[in-house]
Parts: structure tokens; sequence; C-alpha cells
């Protein structure tokens, strides 16, 4: 039984701004890249939430070193780079349910090899990997399945790697390739290594993420399209000194999409016309439904201009942040579809059905498939006990759900499980009260 739940009542304007707390995938990826290259790297603004805990709290079970400072500045995190030496050859490592901790630092551990076990929450062991370890172990690492083929918990014991060309799938998790392209110039230390990429590659946003954070720290990679990558030999991660966390883009959907149906302006600070992140493109979506977005280098900000206009979209660049155009569907003029988003089904809990089910209870007409959400707004929305199924996601858009929008008014949302928002955003529930007028 959950006795945790937040009511929500029907808010009648939104307006405000909203400071972004760091991006996840961003702080994941520095945090590994800190540790494994030569020097001391400083973090500012890294974000502070339980996918970013559980990295941290990794790192230093692997003797990695790293401090926190409070600092006029914000929070700065001192990591002491190991250059690829981890300090600690056995480790026993929870994962939680971050996929950007557990893909990334499985493939580090194979590669550098030792004695390591891996496993996180009940989901996290329902999540696949299995592409990820066929690619290392075709290659010479020797990672091993303590459960289920396929999905953690994982044993990691030493391996060779012989290979210098490496072969990844891309359609279930761009997480694989990102995990290989992340330990690559540890492999590639007196030939050049080729990663290739069978099949259709998905969320490939996520991989100019990656692939520009690591030449941040020194790594260039050459690409051939979206089916190649070679990485060059002698190549080693160097610190860049300092380097900042922007905003998370993917956090920011849920504010700009307030903005968009319930009046606005609101403004996000954080991320804007600079930002690395694919998921800045939501606001394009939004724009295509009608509203008015405006962008600045380090700032988003969106309000209303007329009632929503429904969508038909491929959404396969923006998975996370595409689960907030499901719920400003709920404000649209017709019946919406979110194409190409087969992923939905294998993170948090299966997005496809647990939304489908989560809208019903609102009154929406919903129809599912193997790929897609198609979304039909009611004519009024009706009050409802939201499920949130451990995904801070599906609590987070399910609070737009209470807003007043132009085409149909805003209901009264009971969340359950709230806390579930500290994967990536403990303080999200406060800063949508700040905006609720
Ligand atoms: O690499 C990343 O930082 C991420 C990639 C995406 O996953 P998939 O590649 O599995 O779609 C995304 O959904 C996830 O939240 C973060
Ligand atoms: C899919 C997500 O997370 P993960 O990094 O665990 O894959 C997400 O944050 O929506």
């Amino acid at each position: 039984m959950n006795h945790d739940y937040i009511d929500l009542q029907p808010v009648t304007h939104v307006q405000g701004t909203v400071r972004l707390p760091g991006s996840k995938s961003i702080s994941n990826r520095i945090l590994l890249l800190a540790a494994l290259s030569q020097g001391d790297v400083d973090i500012i603004d890294l974000l502070a939430s339980d996918d970013t805990a559980v990295m941290l709290a990794a790192l230093r079970s692997l003797g990695v070193e790293w401090s926190e400072e409070a600092t006029a500045i914000g929070t700065i995190h001192h990591v002491k780079g190991v250059a690829g030496v981890l300090p600690n050859k056995s480790a026993d490592l929870f994962m939680g349910n971050a996929g950007t901790a557990i893909r990334p630092l499985t493939a580090a551990l194979a590669v550098i090899g030792g004695d390591y076990t891996l496993h996180g929450v009940p989901r996290m062991h329902e999540r696949p990997i299995g592409d990820l370890v066929d690619a290392l172990n075709a290659a010479g690492t020797n990672v091993d399945y303590t459960g289920n083929p396929g999905y953690p918990p994982l044993h990691i014991k030493q391996g060779k790697i012989h290979a210098q060309r490496l072969s990844v799938r891309g359609d279930v998790s761009s997480q694989f390739l990102t995990a290989l392209l992340m330990v690559a110039p540890l492999l590639a230390r007196e030939h050049a290594i080729t990663i290739d990429v069978i099949g259709e590659l998905i969320s490939k946003p996520y991989i100019e993420i990656t692939l520009n954070l690591v030449r941040r720290f020194g790594v260039q990679v050459a690409q051939d399209g979206w089916s190649s990558f070679t990485i060059e030999p002698g190549q080693v991660y160097q610190s860049p000194g300092t380097i900042h966390v922007e905003g998370d883009a993917s956090s920011a959907s849920y504010f700009l999409a307030a903005g968009a149906i319930g009046g606005g302006p609101v403004r996000v600070e954080g991320v804007g016309r600079q930002s690395i992140q694919g998921d800045v493109r939501f606001a394009a979506a939004l724009e295509q439904m009608g509203a008015t977005i405006v962008m600045g280098d380090n700032w988003i900000e969106a309000s209303s201009n007329g009632p929503l206009k429904a969508i038909d979209a491929d959404f396969n660049h923006i998975p996370d942040a595409a689960m907030t155009i499901a719920i400003a569907a709920l404000y649209a003029d017709g019946t919406s579809t979110l194409r190409n988003i087969a992923s939905w089904r294998v993170k948090e809990t299966d997005r496809i059905a647990a939304m489908a089910t989560e809208l019903r209870k609102l009154g929406a007409t919903v129809e599912e498939g193997a790929d897609f959400i198609r979304v039909t707004p009611p004519a009024a929305l009706g009050p409802a006990t939201i499920d949130t199924y451990d995904d801070h996601r599906m609590a987070m858009c399910f609070s737009l759900a209470s807003l007043d929008g132009l085409a149909r008014k805003g209901t009264a949302v009971r969340i359950n499980d709230p806390k579930c928002v500290g994967k990536t955003f403990p303080e999200y529930f406060a800063a949508f009260a700040a905006i609720a007028k």
C-alpha cells in the first residue's frame, strides 16, 4: 500500500522563472570522464539527485577521490582523475535505476578489469544491457549475468580485449554506444579502435552529447555518419580543469509545457540556444503545437498563443521530453500521435503502457502500439489519482494536468509516490508550486 502522495488543485495561471537543476546526462558522463582522466577536475553545478548519487558512490567504492565544496558560484565537485587505473580492483556497486551510470560503468570496468558486481533496484534488473555485454565480450571482456541473461545484475572479471573493431546494436538504447565510445580511448592504446553500429541507432542526440564531452576531455572521435566511429591511438582523457554542467533540458520540458498550456510566460534558465542537449528541441515541438517560444543563449521562454494544436510527429530524437508532449496533448484541439518511441517500453517503467493507463484516468481516449501512442483529449478533464510506477517523469508530467488550458480546464490530481522525482529533480514540486499562481 502506498500512502505517500501529493494533491494538486486546479491552477488558473502559470508564470515565472525556474532555474533548472543540472543535466543528468551531462553530470554522469562528466563524472566518469573526470575519474578516467589525467589530472583533477572541478565540476560546477553537478546535478544532485539519485542518479548522480549512485555514480558518485560507485566512484568512491572504486577508490576515486572526490569532494564537494559550497562556493559563492554554486557547488563545486573536485574529482581526482586516476588516468584509467582504478585503485580498488574489487567492488560491489549499487546502481539504483540509473541507465547513465550502469551502462558506461559496465563498459569501463569490463575494459579495465577486476572483480566487480553491479546491481540495482528491481526495475533495473528488467532493463536490457545484453547488447552492450555482447559487444564487450565479443571483443574479449569477461562479463557474466548473475540473474537473467541479458539483464543486470552483472559480474565482471578480468578479460583481455583482442579486437580492434567492436560492433553494437543501436536500436534498444543509445547508451550502449555511449558506453563504448567513452571507454574507446582505453582500448586505443596502440592501434585505432572502430565501433560499428548494427541496425538503426535510436536517441541520436545523446550520442552527440557523448562526443561533445569526450572532446572536452581531449579525445577526438572520427564519425562516419551514425554507423561507424573511430578513435585513433594514443589519445588519453585530459582534465579540462573546470567544467560546467548546463541545466537539464528534459527537466525544462515540464515548465515550458506549463507556459504553453496555462498562459505563461514561463522561463527556464540553464539551457538555451547554446545547449548540447537534444531535448532543447522539445521547444520546437511545442511551437509546432502553437505555443510561442523565445530563446536566448542560456534560457527558453514559453507562453500560450491560443489553444494548443494537435501534433503527429516522430519523437525518436527526444524520447524523454516526448512524454511531456503526451500530456500537452490533453489540451490540444484534436488527436495527437507520438511515433517511433519503442524505447519508452524499456525505461523506468513501460512508459507507453503507464502513460496510456494514467491518461485514461483523466478521461482521454488512448491507443497504444509497440512504438506509438495516440491521445485524444476528453471534452473535460476529470479528477484522478495518478500512479507513477517509480518513474520520475510520470510524476512530473501528470502534475501538468492540474493546469487550466485555453481549450479545457485542468483538474484536481493526486500524484502517488511523488518522491520518485528524486531520480533527476528532487525539488520538482516546489519549483512547480512557484510558477502556479
Ligand atoms: O545517454 C543518455 O544520457 C540518455 C539516453 C536516453 O536513453 P536511450 O538511449 O536508452 O533512449 C534517455 O532516454 C536517457 O534518459 C538518457
Ligand atoms: C530513461 C531515463 O533514464 P536512464 O538514464 O536511467 O535511462 C530517463 O531519465 O527518462
